[in-house]
């Protein structure tokens, strides 16, 4: 598939399978279309040639009623957080489950939140180490506080793929590990994980499969172990400054 904006830019070509379950790490420099592809794997935008199946639903043709049922199956967790600043950390937790709420069951679940509710938010927040801030407005949080938040959200969501927009550009490298491993426990639950990652150490060690893109195509999909070894991995390596040879294995 392609998705090309009206400027000419945008995602190339992109031509790949993800099986259910798989951790997938998306690499590549910056503007080569790592974001275009996470907008047309959730439905934000669609492809303009080409062809996009998801879960089963070809995306050229589909009804606005089976588009709301597939993104209901999608949590997006995006590079800008989208958290509701005014709302406390529990409030934009529960919006990851609201889609398929009536209007009263939304205006329940905000106001009154059941302590089974409130458990499961807080143990979500436990895992991302951000349960303190629990009641506090996500305006008062850092920006990495509320890329923990954008997480948990995802995370209540219970969906079926998570597709995830470089979710530890803002965190140190301890609350780094602890969001990769999070990923990683959705993963063995038999979640997919598509993940825009800047920091190939990172995705060596998390991801089961690489893809990286250069100038809007597709030019290396294999295993970590196959990418470390191959010249996609070196040039990127060295671009962004940092071919240490990683050894996520040892
Ligand atoms: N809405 C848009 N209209 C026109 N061009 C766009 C639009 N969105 C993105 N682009 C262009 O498409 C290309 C790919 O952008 P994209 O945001 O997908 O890159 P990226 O790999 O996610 O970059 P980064 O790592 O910096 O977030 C860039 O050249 C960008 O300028």
């Amino acid at each position: 598939m392609a998705k090309v904006y009206s400027n000419g830019q945008g995602l190339q070509s992109a031509s790949f399978s993800v099986k259910k379950g798989e951790f997938v790490g998306v690499v590549g420099k910056s503007g080569v279309g790592k974001t275009t592809l996470m907008r047309l794997l959730c439905g934000a935008i669609f492809p303009t040639s080409g062809s996009l199946t998801i879960f089963g639903t070809q995306m050229e043709t589909v009804k606005r009623g089976k588009l709301r049922q597939l993104r209901n199956r999608i949590a997006t967790v995006y590079q800008n957080y989208n958290v509701i600043p005014c709302l406390d950390v529990a409030r934009n937790v529960i919006l990851g489950r609201l889609s398929e709420a009536s209007w009263y069951e939304t205006v329940r679940r905000l106001a009154l939140p059941t302590k089974a509710e409130n458990e499961e938010i807080r143990t979500i927040l436990t895992k991302l180490q951000i349960n303190e801030k629990m009641d506090e407005r996500c305006q008062e949080l850092s920006g990495g506080q509320q890329q923990r938040v954008a997480i948990a959200r995802a995370l209540y969501s219970h969906a079926d793929m998570y597709l995830v927009d470089e979710p530890i550009a803002s965190v140190d490298p301890t609350t780094a590990n602890i969001i990769l491993q999070t990923f990683q426990t959705l993963k063995q639950d038999g979640k997919t994980i598509i993940m825009n990652l800047h920091q190939l150490d990172h995705a060596l060690k998390y991801c089961d499969r690489i893809l990286m893109l250069d100038q809007g195509s597709v030019s290396f999909d294999g295993t970590p172990a196959e990418f470390l070894q191959s010249s996609q991995y070196a040039r990127l390596a060295s671009a962004e400054n940092s071919n240490r040879r990683c050894r996520p294995y040892e």
